[in-house]
């Protein structure tokens, strides 16, 4: 079994609000995740699932616990910090994949290089390469708004995987999809993680996905339950 590059100890995230009653998403979760491999979480609507995604890309923080990803101890990086460790360490693919409708696919790929610095020229070189990888390479120079849904989300996919992540989160990455379109994209993803070895963590809501990654952590209620993870 590979070392983890995850590592998530006694974590607890609850919301309080005064006058109602505590909403408690999990309590004391623990789970590793090895390097090299896919993860799913599930469980149902509410369950803490996009919270635990954010916790693991440093976007929020948990009530108690740690998270650790490689040598890093996000729960405990300021909020500066934070945001350098998610540029530099994480991919991050949303539900709803906040690509920038007027520019073209290829420069909202090249965006997270930019962000860091890197010459324009070299940035497109990359986004083009990813694009590729995502088969998309003819739509390069489509504003992103001209794209379909699935079109979009292998835009969002390369956009994650420019900076060549450490790890791969992927929230509900197939969730706004037809089945078709969908199954395209978890392939997608599959082959990304075999061919790259990305450890890639997923939420979804499609068990036959879940089980496909092998690993599944399973939240529910105030409990989660770890199944293969
Ligand atoms: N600031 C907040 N105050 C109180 N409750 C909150 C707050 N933010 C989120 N929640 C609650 O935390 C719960 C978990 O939300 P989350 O989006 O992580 O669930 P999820 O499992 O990803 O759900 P879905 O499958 O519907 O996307 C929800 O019930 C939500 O209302």
């Amino acid at each position: 079994m590979a070392d983890p590059l995850v590592i998530v100890r006694n974590l607890s995230k609850e919301y309080r609000t005064p006058g109602l009653p505590p909403v408690v998403l999990f309590q004391e979760l623990s789970f590793d995740v090895p390097a090299g491999s896919m993860l799913a979480i599930v469980g149902e609507s509410g369950t803490g699932k996009s919270t635990l995604l954010h916790l693991l890309a440093g976007l929020d923080t948990a009530t108690s616990g740690t998270v650790q990803v490689g040598q890093t101890v996000v729960s405990s990086l300021d909020p500066a910090d934070r945001a350098a460790f998610r540029n530099q360490q994480i991919g991050y693919v949303w539900q709803a994949h906040y690509l920038l409708p007027e520019f073209t696919a290829a420069e909202n790929v090249a965006m997270p290089l930019l962000a860091r610095g890197m010459a324009p020229p070299k940035a497109r070189q990359s986004a083009l390469r990813w694009l590729r990888e995502v088969e998309l390479e003819s739509r390069a120079e489509h504003r992103a708004g001209e794209l379909s849904g699935g079109e979009q989300q292998r835009v969002s996919l390369a956009r994650a995987l420019v900076t060549e992540p450490r790890l791969l989160l992927a929230d509900e990455p197939t969730g706004n999809l037809d089945a078709r379109t969908g199954e395209a994209i978890f392939q997608l993803m599959e082959r990304v993680h075999r061919e790259f070895g990305m450890t890639t963590v997923l939420v979804t809501h499609n068990e036959a996905f879940a089980q496909r990654c092998g690993r599944v952590l399973r939240l529910g209620g105030v409990r989660a339950s770890r199944e293969t993870a």
